[in-house]
């Protein structure tokens, strides 16, 4: 029922009319590549098909389709409530593939009735999938491989749905870990997190600690003052009431604390602070985890923290090497700008917190992707655009991604489905799909089948489910194959997407038939 109502005026009509079996073929693709890049990870299959496989209405939808169409027959209802996905076969790129422009992601054949009717929640399943997907394969290239990267996005991302999907996803992209705890709790993914400044705010004073401060027999309370005064900190500058707060955190989870040390002022406070519980936790057997830093200059910040923890850590080699290897978390509005930017800068951050730039996608709020009819009873099929790079190239469509000999990849190409596949050390011309004039010549050492039949009908339904985690290793070993200059941020270059010469001219021969010629007068 997550659909739009013309999927089902649309069944209606085909259904009164016979045509509900007729032999379609649709194919899912997107036009342009997402956030001024030229690449794509494809995302949400696995969704998909679980959706597909489990298609079909209930009762209750039954009950509502009938007050929404009044004027349908009776039958109509009767074949719907029996309706499911017998019958369809989906040929499909693997997901966590890195894809392109115009080619078939998938390819779905079956009844046209039903394939019709599965239009609007596959493209909702795959688009923000993949968008956000890509978004995170994007943070991740430009942080580069040694950071932690953690999804922070929950209370910003679109609704429920939307934050489960950006919490999978961006993990799928690259993502280390989220602090979405449902996302945790049903997919299984790695949940971690800090504090908030509202749990530093509410500490006054060193009276809001409980009388007993005491881990391992240490009075972390009592040490951190002592070692307040052995470090010659100015008491009157440093917050008692964030002292009390980094304490409590530290005798609740001596294991794994952690202190946000931005609330007051990170250089006058909050590492001066943070520094004195991780020195008495030392005491008590625990090494501090780390700090985050929440605003201001986060490379400057970083540096200051970074000097003072190993500065600390070599005046006082017996009591305070724990500082050395304390993990610096940033976080506030980050996006793949200032990642690319602390990148380019001295900065001691080991990890990063982001939640609204990669959940909402900011920097582009959506995929374009497409679902169009391209055969009907094996008639290919067309529909014409103005804008010639936006008419649907027709028939059943299988690309096949053409390797060097020297492993790169050269381009993907497109073959009608009926076709025999390019063959190794023969060689092809590949034509640019709109423009006459792009020719090339390929000899590939190696050709790679992008589609594999994903669902049949007749058969188990979904053919193979990879795990999250088989998916995040095929984005990350995908991210190694595709050439430096097309993943770039500033002016990538385009890979290429082709067709054969016979998919070239009969593209061009049924745009010609079916579009008319306009006469001026
Ligand atoms: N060294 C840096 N280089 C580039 N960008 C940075 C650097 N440090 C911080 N930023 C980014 O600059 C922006 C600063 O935002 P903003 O001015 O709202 O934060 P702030 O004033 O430091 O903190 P607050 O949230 O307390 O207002 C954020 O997007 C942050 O990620
Ligand atoms: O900045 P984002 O990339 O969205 O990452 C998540 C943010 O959410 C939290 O604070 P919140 O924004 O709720 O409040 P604050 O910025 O006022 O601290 C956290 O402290 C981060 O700043
Ligand atoms: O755990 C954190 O530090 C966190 C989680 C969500 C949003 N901001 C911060
Ligand atoms: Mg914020």
């Amino acid at each position: 029922m997550l659909t739009d109502y013309y999927q089902v005026s649309m069944a209606y009509i085909y259904w009164k009319q016979g045509r509900q079996d007729e032999a379609a073929c649709f194919e899912l693709f997107f036009r342009k590549n997402p956030f001024n890049g030229e690449f794509t990870i494809f995302a949400g299959l696995d969704e998909a098909l679980r959706f597909v496989a489990n298609f079909r209405f209930t009762d209750a939808d039954i009950v509502y389709l009938r007050k929404m169409l009044p004027e349908a027959e009776e039958g109509f209802f009767e074949w719907a409530r029996h309706l499911d996905c017998r019958g369809l076969k989906i040929y499909a790129i693997r997901e966590g593939t890195v894809v392109f422009p115009v080619e078939p992601l998938m390819r779905v054949h079956g009844p046209l009735a039903v394939a019709q009717l599965l239009e609007t929640t596959l493209l909702n399943l795959v688009n923000y999938a993949s968008l956000v997907c890509t978004n995170a394969a994007r943070y991740r290239l430009t942080a580069g491989g040694d950071k932690k990267l953690f999804e922070f996005g929950t209370r910003r991302a679109q609704g429920p749905d939307g934050s489960l999907s950006a919490s999978r996803y961006a993990y799928v992209g690259g993502f280390d870990g989220t602090s979405n705890v449902l996302a945790g709790m049903k997919l299984g993914l790695p949940v971690d997190g800090t504090h908030s400044h509202a749990f530093v705010q509410s500490y006054g004073g060193l009276d809001d600690l409980p009388a007993s401060t005491t881990v391992n027999g240490v009075d972390i309370k009592g040490a951190a003052l002592r070692w307040r005064a052995t470090l010659g900190y100015d008491d009157d500058r440093l917050h008692d009431g964030e002292l009390a707060a980094f304490v409590s955190y530290a005798i609740s989870f001596p294991k794994k604390f952690v202190a946000l040390v931005d609330t007051y002022s990170t250089l006058e406070t909050g590492l001066k602070n943070f520094a004195c519980v991780a020195l008495a936790l030392w005491e008590a057997g625990f090494q501090a985890r780390g700090i985050r830093i929440d605003s201001g200059d986060l490379a400057y910040l970083s540096r200051e923290a970074r000097a003072l923890f190993d500065g600390l850590a070599k005046r006082y080699p017996e009591r305070a090497s724990c500082l050395a290897t304390v993990a610096i978390t940033a976080s506030n509005d980050i996006n793949e700008n200032v990642l690319a930017s602390l990148r380019d800068q001295d900065h001691a951050i080991d990890a990063f917190g982001i939640g609204t730039h990669l959940v909402t996608c900011h920097a582009e709020p959506a995929l374009g992707g497409v679902y169009k009819l391209v055969e009907i009873n094996d008639r290919p099929t067309i529909k014409l655009s103005n804008d010639v790079s936006k008419t649907t190239i027709p028939c059943a469509k299988a690309p096949y991604r053409l390797i060097s000999k020297n492993n790169l990849m050269l381009l993907d190409l497109l073959v009608p489905a009926r076709y025999a596949p390019p063959e190794v050390n023969e060689r092809v011309l590949c034509r640019h799909p709109f423009d006459h004039e792009k020719r090339v010549y390929v000899v590939p050492s190696v050709v790679i089948a992008l589609h594999q039949l994903v669902f049949d009908g007749d058969a188990d339904g979904q053919l193979a489910r990879p795990s999250l985690e088989d998916i995040k290793r095929r984005v990350k070993k995908q991210l190694t194959l595709v050439r430096e200059d097309i993943l770039r941020r500033s002016n990538p270059t385009p890979y290429k997407v082709a067709v054969t010469p016979e998919l070239f001219t009969f593209f061009l021969d049924i745009r010609q038939r079916n579009e008319p010629i306009v006469e001026l007068t």
